[in-house]
C-alpha cells in the first residue's frame, strides 16, 4: 500500500465512511469515551497486531474512561491510505470487542 499523501478531498471522502474518526491531512484520530480501562488496554493490544501486519503504528492515549488513537504516516508527515486502512481495521476490532463484552 502506497505511502502517498492523500489529498484533502480524498481524505474527506475516506472520513465519510470512518464515522468515528476526525482530522485532516496533518493527522486523523478516534476518541472513544466511556470505555473501561482494561477494555482500552485490550483494544490497544489488538491494534498491535494490526500495526505489525501493516508495518504501520498508531500513537495511542489511554486515560480513565477514554482511549484516543492517532494516525499519521510519519515517513511522509501526512495521512496516507495506510492510515485509512488502519482506521478501518481498528473500527472492526473495536466493534467486535464491544459485541464480545456486551454478549459476555
Ligand atoms: C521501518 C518501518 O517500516 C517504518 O519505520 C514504519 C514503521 N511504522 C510506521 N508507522 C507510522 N505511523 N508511520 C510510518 O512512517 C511508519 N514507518
Amino acid at each position: 500500500m502506497a505511502r502517498t499523501p492523500l489529498t484533502p478531498e480524498d481524505l474527506a471522502d475516506a472520513l465519510t465512511e470512518l464515522h468515528d474518526w476526525t482530522g485532516d491531512v496533518h493527522g486523523i484520530h478516534r476518541r472513544t469515551q466511556g470505555i473501561d480501562f482494561r477494555a482500552a488496554a485490550a483494544h490497544v493490544l489488538a491494534l498491535a497486531d494490526v500495526a505489525d501486519a501493516l508495518d504501520h503504528h498508531p500513537d495511542v492515549e489511554i486515560s480513565y474512561g477514554t482511549l484516543t488513537v492517532h494516525l499519521l504516516t510519519h515517513s511522509v508527515d501526512a495521512v496516507t491510505e495506510l492510515d485509512v486502512e488502519f482506521a478501518r481495521r481498528a473500527d472492526e476490532l473495536l466493534a467486535a470487542q464491544s459485541v464480545g463484552l456486551d454478549g459476555a
